[in-house]
């Protein structure tokens, strides 16, 4: 990085003003729609029918289902309406942690291992109301009413395990522990055990079409655990042509599963490794696996490790470790690194986060540019999120070719508020 470069840094207004943002909920619920096995109707003909069964105890009206305009895959479910959710508090409650509040706010229900307490009186099926606990200061099987200043109310569902089975059995504590029914964001989330494609954050799908991968290319996905975009990628391909997908060894079966999920079964090829130390000095066959050539790949996938500061709601504060944001963006850096020589010329590279943060983000292209002489930034379309953040190495053009989703989506131009995330485009000159 430049000298001035390296200056550059996320105010602590903009701090301030993103933790207030990342508190806030998204505004519907995104699936992407598996077209290997189902058109994008069906799918949302099949989302109706699951709401419907879900719903047996007492919504009249589904939420809208419908597909994206821009992102035809992107199945868009909308919130429950106001009038519709029983929010009284009940006698009983149960307490979760921060991370767990969060899921649930996106409407997932209640897994076991997030229960923090509950009540001795609570019994199977009975009613309860939901709380966060924001201090984590609730001690796990805590079995009195909770008195705190940081507890937040999620909304009402029905109980499905028994405080005995949740806290004093010695059997693992895994699955639903708590059906959400009524919650106070009004987002449910689809059945996740299926075929039918996965609940994905929409400017996850919108990175995925910036790459544009094509039947029969071939594409290295740097960082591809769990494998959502890997998937998307193969997708895309329609299962021809060659994904490399990297991630650490002790998540690479994850990649594996998912590609089984939506059945790619020839493309995609998984590889465990450092993805900052892939270049090899000779030929070698792509098949074989990292370490590759130079100018392999004719697109590359670079969705960073991050502070993850733009994944919300967050409800506990994440977003001010510095010192976390700074070894991410050295990690970054060297990602880069490797990715630029791996291109092709002629080839595109995708660089994005789930940060909110311009060290991870504009600076890091910035940085990039300045170090590679090789590669130029260009639009990254279909453009759907806002421009990049001034003052932080970007000049005005080059701001409006990277897209930023969160705060300061000053051209967006999708009714659909997600998390925050960064999409940079480049192409290796030829
Ligand atoms: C943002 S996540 C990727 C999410 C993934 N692209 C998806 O959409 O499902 C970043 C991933 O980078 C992986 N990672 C971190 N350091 C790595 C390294 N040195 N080499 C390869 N992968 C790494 C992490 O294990 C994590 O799965």
């Amino acid at each position: 990085m430049s000298e001035a470069n390296s200056e550059l840094s996320t105010s602590s207004a903009d701090v301030a003003e993103m933790a207030e943002w990342c508190q806030r909920v998204p505004n519907c619920t995104t699936f992407r729609a598996n077209t290997l096995c189902y058109s994008v109707e069906e799918c949302i003909s099949q989302l109706g029918e699951q709401f419907t069964k879900k719903f047996s105890y007492g919504f009249e009206k589904l939420p809208d289902i419908y597909a994206h305009d821009l992102i035809p895959e992107c199945v868009v479910i909308g919130k429950i309406s106001d009038d519709m959710l029983d929010l009284s508090l009940k006698k009983e409650e149960v307490i979760v942690d921060a991370g767990c509040g969060a899921a649930v706010l996106r409407g997932s229900n209640v897994y076991a291992p997030g229960v923090m307490g509950m009540l001795p009186s609570t019994k199977v099926n009975s009613q309860v109301s939901l709380f966060a606990d924001l201090t984590a200061s609730c001690l796990k099987g805590y079995k009195r009413v909770f008195d705190s200043d940081g507890k937040l109310f999620l909304g009402n569902g029905v109980a499905i395990r028994s405080r005995r089975e949740l806290f004093n059995d010695a059997s693992p504590k895994l699955g639903v522990a708590v059906e959400l029914r009524h919650p106070v964001s009004g987002l449910i989330m689809p059945d996740l055990h299926s075929s039918l494609g996965v609940l994905q954050n929409f400017p996850s799908m919108v990175c995925v079409r910036v790459l544009d991968p094509k039947p029969g290319e071939i594409v290295l996905d740097m960082c591809a655990a769990p494998g959502n975009k890997t998937t998307h990628i193969g997708t895309l391909m329609n299962d021809e042509g060659l994904v490399i997908g990297i991630d650490r060894k002790s998540k690479v079966h994850l990649v594996a599963a998912n590609c089984a999920v939506v059945n790619l079964k020839k493309c995609v090829r998984i590889f465990a490794a450092d993805s900052t130390k892939i270049v090899a000095d000779v030929k070698r066959q792509i098949e074989a696996g990292p370490p590759f050539a130079v100018d392999t790949f004719d697109k590359i996938l670079l969705d960073a490790p991050c502070s993850g500061t733009g994944l919300r709601p967050m409800l506990s504060n994440r977003i001010t470790s510095e010192a976390r944001t700074r070894s991410f963006s050295h990690l970054q850096k060297l990602f880069v690194d490797n990715a630029v020589r791996l291109l092709k010329p002629g080839g595109t590279l995708v660089y994005s986060t789930c940060s909110v943060l311009c060290e991870e983000n504009e600076c890091l292209v910035a940085w990039t540019l300045d170090k590679y002489p090789e590669v130029k930034l260009v639009s990254a379309t279909p453009v759907i999120g806002g421009a990049g953040l001034p003052g932080c190495g970007l000049n005005e053009e080059q701001r409006m070719l990277v897209q930023r989703f969160g705060m300061n989506e000053t051209r967006s131009n999708s009714a659909v508020q997600s998390i925050g995330f960064f999409i940079a485009k480049f192409v290796k000159n030829v």
